[in-house]
This record gives C-alpha cells, sequence and structure tokens, in this order.
C-alpha cells in the first residue's frame, strides 16, 4: 500500500540531503513530487494545492532542527501537516451512548459495508455489549443471508424481518431490539452501484425511524475519486458523522482517506485491514501519515530527535554539575530548565540528597526571577569566570538586573556552595555524603 508515494517522495528528498537549509530553490523538486504524489493517490487537487502552500511556508521559514539535516526537516513539516489533513492525531471514536444506541451503516455497493457492519458488531460484542445487526439491504438479497452467516460465526444475532421492505424490516428490528435489551442496533442498509434517488429516500425514512447516534459511511480505499464524490453526495443528504475506509490492506491509494476527509469534513473513525472479522481497528492519522511518507525509521529518529534535544542536554548539564564543572551559564540553564517543571520548592523536595539547607534554593519564585535576572545581566565571559566580577562589574550587574549588590553576592556565594556541595557528592559517593548532612533525608 502506498507504495507510489514513498518510492516518489524518497526520491525528492534524498536530493536535499547535504544542503545546507531549506531555501525556495532546493525544496522546489520535493514540493513538486510531494505534489505528483498526492495527486496520484487520488487526493483532489484542490486539497493538494492548499497542502503544498502550507508546506511550503512552514519549510522555509523554519530554523532547521540542530540535529536534522534540511532533508529530514522537510519530511518532518509534510508529515505534521498531513497528520493535521487526515484530522490531528487522536483518532475519533464512535459514540453510541443511548440505550439502545443506533449505528447505521451507508455506502456503495460492495464497499465493504455488510462486513464492516459484523466487524463493528464483533468488536462491541468483545467489548461486553450486547449488539443486534439489523439486515436492511434487502437490494442485494445475498447481503441479508451473508450477515446472518457473519452474525453466526460471531455469535451476534441479526434480525431479517421479511427480507422485502427495508423500512418495514427496520421497524420491526428496533422493537425486536427494545424487547430484547440490546444496547448497540448496527443497521446495515442497501448499497447501489451508483448513487440514486430511491435508495437516498430509503436511507432518508431509515434515518427517520431510529435516529442514529452514528451515522457511518463505509468507503472503499481503492474506489479512488468515485469515493470521494459519493462520500461528498452521501454527507449533503444524510449528514454523515463519519467515515470508515476499507481495504487499506490492498493495493489501495491512501489518497481516499485524505481526500474523503476533506470533502466530508467528517473524521474517518475506523479503517477496515482485511477481510477477517478482526481485521477492522481505529484510525491513527499519525501512523497513515508515517506510511504515507514510508520513512518510519527517519521519522522516528525525528520524533526522538525532538525529544532528546532536551534530554541530552539536561543529562550533559547534570554530568558537568555532578563534577562541579558548570559555570554561571549552566546555572542559568539549570534554573530555567528546572522552571520548565513547575515550582522549585517541589522539585529539590525530589532530589535525593540536594543540600537544602546550605544552599537555600528553595524560596520560590522570586528568587528564582531575581537569579534569573542577574546571570542574564552578566557578560558571557563573567558567567564563565564569575571570579572576575569585581566591585564595578557588579554594579552594572545590580543596575542591569534591577537587584542589589548583596542579591548579586548571595547567588556567588550559593553557586560556590553548590559547586563545593556537588563535587563533594560525586568524590564520596551519595551514602558517605548523605551521612554528614545535618539532616535525613
Ligand atoms: N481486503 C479487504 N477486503 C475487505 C475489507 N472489507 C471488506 N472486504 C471485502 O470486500 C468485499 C465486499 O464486501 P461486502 O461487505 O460484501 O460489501 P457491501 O458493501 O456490503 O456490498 P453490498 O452488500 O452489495 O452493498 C467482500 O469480499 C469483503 O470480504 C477490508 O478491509 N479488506
Amino acid at each position: 500500500m502506498f507504495e507510489n508515494i514513498q518510492k516518489k517522495l524518497s526520491l525528492a528528498v534524498k536530493n536535499l540531503a547535504g544542503k545546507g537549509k531549506i531555501t525556495e530553490k532546493n525544496i522546489q523538486d520535493a514540493v513538486r513530487q510531494v505534489k505528483m504524489s498526492l495527486l496520484e493517490a487520488d487526493v483532489n487537487y484542490k486539497v493538494v494545492k492548499d497542502f503544498i502552500s502550507k508546506v511550503k511556508e512552514q519549510a522555509l521559514g523554519k530554523a532547521v532542527l540542530e540535529s536534522l539535516s534540511p532533508d529530514q526537516e522537510f519530511i518532518r513539516v509534510v508529515k505534521n501537516n498531513l497528520v493535521e489533513l487526515m484530522g490531528g492525531e487522536k483518532p475519533e471514536k464512535i459514540i453510541v451512548s443511548r440505550n439502545p444506541g443506533f449505528i447505521m451503516m451507508a455506502g456503495l455497493q460492495g464497499s465493504g459495508k455488510t462486513t464492516t457492519s459484523a466487524k463493528l458488531a464483533n468488536m462491541y460484542q468483545k467489548d461486553g455489549k450486547k449488539p443486534l445487526l439489523i439486515a436492511a439491504d434487502t437490494y442485494r438479497p445475498a447481503a441479508i443471508d451473508q450477515l446472518e452467516q457473519l452474525g453466526e460465526q460471531i455469535g451476534v444475532p441479526v434480525f431479517t424481518g421479511d427480507r422485502k421492505n427495508a423500512v418495514k424490516i427496520v421497524k420491526e428490528g428496533k422493537k425486536y431490539a427494545e424487547k430484547l435489551l440490546h444496547d448497540i442496533v448496527i443497521v446495515d442498509t442497501a448499497g447501489r452501484l451508483h448513487i440514486d434517488e430511491k435508495m437516498m429516500d430509503e436511507l432518508d425514512q431509515i434515518k427517520e425511524l431510529i435516529n442514529p447516534e452514528e451515522i457511518l459511511m463505509v468507503v472503499d480505499a481503492m474506489m479512488g475519486q468515485d469515493a470521494v464524490n459519493s462520500a461528498k453526495e452521501f454527507n449533503s443528504r444524510l449528514e454523515l458523522t463519519g467515515l470508515i475506509v476499507t481495504k487499506l490492506d490492498g493495493d489501495s491509494r491512501g489518497g481516499v482517506i485524505i481526500s474523503t476527509r476533506q470533502v466530508t469534513q467528517k473524521p474517518i473513525k475506523m479503517v477496515g485491514v482485511g477481510e477477517k472479522i478482526e481485521d477492522i481497528e481505529p484510525f491513527y492519522a499519525d501512523r497513515y501519515a508515517s506510511r504515507i511518507l514510508g520513512m518510519g525509521d527517519v521519522l522516528s529518529l525525528i520524533e526522538k530527535a525532538e525529544k532528546d534535544i532536551d534530554q541530552k542536554q539536561a543529562e550533559e548539564d547534570a554530568k558537568k554539575m555532578m563534577e562541579g564543572k558548570f559555570d554561571l551559564d549552566d546555572f542559568l540553564k539549570q534554573i530555567k530548565q528546572i522552571r520548565k517543571m513547575g515550582p522549585l520548592g517541589k522539585i529539590l523536595e525530589m532530589v535525593p540528597g540536594m543540600p537544602k539547607e546550605n544552599v537555600d534554593l528553595s524560596k520560590g519564585e522570586s528568587e528564582m526571577n531575581k537569579m534569573e535576572a542577574i546571570i542574564s545581566s552578566m557578560t558571557l565571559k563573567e558567567r564563565r569566570h564569575p571570579r572576575i566580577l569585581n566591585y564595578s562589574r557588579k554594579q552594572r550587574i545590580s543596575k542591569g538586573s534591577g537587584t542589589t549588590l548583596q542579591d548579586i553576592n548571595r547567588l556567588l556565594k550559593q553557586y560556590e556552595q553548590l559547586k563545593k556541595a556537588m563535587k563533594q557528592f560525586n568524590k564520596m559517593g551519595k551514602k558517605k555524603f548523605l551521612g554528614k548532612m545535618p539532616f535525613k533525608m
């Protein structure tokens, strides 16, 4: 699946590798390839156009993350936008809150509607619910037999009524469900090869009758632009609540996911990934974006890089601190890092072995503000070598930071004490060090 898109994109970004930064000129080719790939995957032209201009704007304006190369950065931007295009990172759930709650299934013939109805029933049954299937696809009589067989296979009852009049079947099925206390009712409606007025009329009547919480259109991923057009029509007539895209396991072009979502503005709630009854899963836009881009390794690397930058820095700083090698610049970085985590006092409580009494960092936010202001007013040289801080330098800093000379001296004292304490801590090992402390941990 998605192979075409993957190959094209791989080629396009390969040409970006080795370039120093992202410019209009060097992404031209990659942008064109992304555009072609999406168009070839049957994504609607207008959707592609908007997508491309957004990606371009973001990629160009962006400072490349330190640990990423421009090609990786470009993929990152494309991926983030793809995820957004497909509805964001969180999968949207099918919501059934009433008792019984009705799910109405709609879609063209052969889209996988009957199979998907059974898959859903099976899913709910496994979840401890008591589902009922209503077979209202009278247009293709074999569909009723098919649903009966599937129902038997999964042990979920199937209401078939007189097998002739869909509206009547649903009406009786509803009563049946209420009587037998089924909590979720899934109605398999008729499909046609093409949308026609008679079918839509029937769907309207069924909708009126059951007032469904979910109206899900089943769309075949292999159907390309036809699927998109029919989704648009179904939605304008029935007001869908979501889509289920089937056959994503096959050789389909994944563009249907993007286009149907865009054209209807309705979420993809589930996807069908095989013919077996268990082959249904929630839709994770994130995963599909990765699959579309076909760069699993690069993408996980990018994600890791994003997370690691802070982490690596923190580890390096911590190591420096433990060795007593940190300067005031590191001290400032630590303060900033700590501030991100929350109130200082709380954090210090969590640090075992922190010499709270000797180094009084726990005076709270205002103290931290002062510290930050003081160090920020120093030159880099002063931060690296605090020993050069003579009276006139301190006076300048005091003015610049709006603090007193005492504040500055206190900070320097604390810094020296912490440095000493850390060195000692590192040399002795935690156990011995704590034994020397005037308080118990
Ligand atoms: N590979 C694959 N096949 C699927 C999937 N979902 C459904 N199918 C197959 O698609 C074919 C058509 O599915 P049906 O459920 O009969 O289609 P339908 O939409 O109910 O068709 P009508 O009842 O005629 O409207 C069947 O052979 C299913 O096994 C899927 O996610 N992956």
